[in-house]
């Protein structure tokens, strides 16, 4: 028989092996070993999960709702992505925590994925430039929570929700060195951008090292046998710099965020009461 709870349940969070579901507490073989993402996708798992997939489509709806309500107001914003890994001593997290705060300083919010490592670097710097300091945080089995540094967080379940948020809320993304999930993420919005789905979109690839390779490949293999264009290719820039990556970012949205920051406030300002304003930065809607 389909159930329809499971669709409607608080979020689930986890501490010490203990799992916090709304007001319950869940242990040892109470506790349940896979993730929204995982039961929605797994059909090897029991059928009661099929059957309440088309209940599921609520908390689905409910994840982008409250996103975009946290998120409707946040200004220009740039979303910065690298791995989770990085090192608080190590070169990219350095990179982070400077990128983050040249951002803040140019008037943009910092978008990240909530997580540890470069994740949490631009967070920090979002901090220190005085910014605001978003993290968008998801749902993962060896969950760890959002890092230290997120002013603004909103958590999902669902990978494709909160996917939609980095390219409905940021004018561009700065891409450090990662593994598969940045990848993704860099890879989504390539895409969205070579079928214009999404227009005037800068997107900054952050060490030349470690992405010179990639782009070759990405040259000398997928170019050359026709599976992408050279105008595709050029969507792609590579710096080593924090600040050449943010002038590349300001380049292309033609503008400093700092004056569509003033004029974002004013705008949201003369509107309140009611809260729920465009978004006021003369760019086109996503999502
Ligand atoms: C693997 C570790 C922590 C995982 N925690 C994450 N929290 C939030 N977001 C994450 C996490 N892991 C991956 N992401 C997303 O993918 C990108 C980084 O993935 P990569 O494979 O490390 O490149 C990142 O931008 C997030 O959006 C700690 O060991």
């Amino acid at each position: 028989m389909s159930t329809v709870t499971d669709d409607f349940e608080p979020q689930e969070k986890r501490q010490n092996g203990v799992r916090f579901r709304g007001p319950v507490v869940l242990r040892r073989g109470q506790v349940q070993e896979s993730t929204t993402d995982q039961r929605l996708l797994d059909t090897r798992g029991p059928t009661e999960w099929l059957h309440s997939d088309p209940w599921r489509v609520h908390r689905i709806t409910a994840e982008f709702v409250e996103g975009f309500g946290a998120l409707a107001e946040l200004g220009p914003a740039v979303a910065v992505f690298g791995s989770a890994r990085a090192l608080p001593d190590s070169p990219e997290y350095l990179q982070g925590v400077e990128v983050g705060r040249l951002l803040a300083d140019a008037g943009y919010a910092v978008i990240t994925g909530g997580g540890p490592g470069v994740m949490e670097a631009a967070n920090q710097g979002a901090v220190k430039g005085g910014g605001t300091s978003v993290g968008l945080g998801i749902e993962l089995p060896f969950e760890q929570g959002l890092n230290d540094y997120v002013d603004l967080g909103v958590n999902f379940r669902y990978f494709f929700a909160r996917k939609t948020m980095f390219v409905k809320y940021a004018q561009g993304f700065v891409v450090l060195p990662g593994g598969f999930g940045t990848m993704d993420e860099l890879f989504e919005a390539l895409t969205l951008v070579q079928t214009r789905k999404v227009t005037s979109f800068p997107l900054v690839l952050l060490g030349s090292a470690y992405w010179s390779g990639l782009v070759r490949w990405l040259r000398e293999s997928m170019v050359a046998d026709g599976k992408a264009s050279p105008a595709d290719l050029a969507l792609l820039t590579v710096t080593d710099s924090p600040a050449e990556a943010v002038r590349l970012i300001q380049g292309q949205n033609g503008h400093r965020a700092a004056d569509e920051s003033a004029a974002f406030a004013e705008k949201v300002a003369a509107e309140r009461p009611s809260h729920h304003g465009p978004r006021g930065d003369g760019r086109s809607e996503r999502g």
